[in-house]
């Protein structure tokens, strides 16, 4: 059995525990900062990124997460999760966790574009995988250690830099639950993407 935990401080959290089930994994809602020594992987859902931050802080996730991190120990940030995740932020002073080599620009798909879905194609999990994007952030620009998973219309909406991935949109929103079973297949074999 493998224990991937969901940081439950705000966002969906039931929509990721349906979307990571398979017969090995246990799922755990991580409301403390001890439940992330029983854990081998996590996903940052999404929900509000500055929001998200200060629950961090105020219920001392910062320097664990880090830790966790430091690990080497699988991470899946989506949206919010991936804001979290990112080393630069546009227009803002400091990042937050600061566990991926990419800039990443907030809400920068414009008002009109608030919300849409779109169909995006990922060599590396599959073709035609629906994606549901809710005020969501752009990639700006990755590292030479970040490999792009997805783009959509020429922008970068998802990435993975060794145990860590991330997306712009909110994969647990739909039926198809790719994008999180090959999470799950890097919690279940660390030493190949570590
Ligand atoms: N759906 C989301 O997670 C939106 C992210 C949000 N716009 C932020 O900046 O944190």
């Amino acid at each position: 059995m493998i224990n991937i935990g969901i940081l439950a401080l705000q966002g969906a959290v039931r929509e990721h525990a349906k979307a990571l089930q398979a017969p090995d994994v246990n799922v755990i809602v991580v409301k403390k900062v001890e439940q992330l020594d029983e854990i081998d992987g996590l996903v940052f859902p999404g929900g509000e990124s500055t929001t998200m931050r200060r629950l961090i802080n105020l219920y001392g996730f910062y320097e664990p997460l880090k830790d966790f991190a430091k690990k080497d120990k699988p991470i899946f940030g989506t949206c919010a999760g991936a804001i979290l995740m990112a080393n630069e932020i546009v227009g803002q002073m400091e990042p937050h966790l600061s566990v991926m080599d990419m800039t990443v620009e907030r809400n920068a798909f414009g008002r009109q574009r608030e919300s849409f879905e779109a169909i995006l194609q990922m060599d590396q999990i599959g073709n035609n995988i629906e994606a549901v994007f809710i005020r969501a952030p752009i990639i700006k620009k990755v590292g030479p250690n970040v490999t792009v998973i997805a783009t959509y219309d020429g922008d970068i909406v998802a990435t993975q830099q060794g145990p860590f991935l991330a997306c712009s949109f909110h994969p647990e929103l739909t039926d198809d639950h790719r994008m999180h079973q090959y999470f799950v297949k890097m919690v279940r074999e660390p030493a190949i993407h570590a």
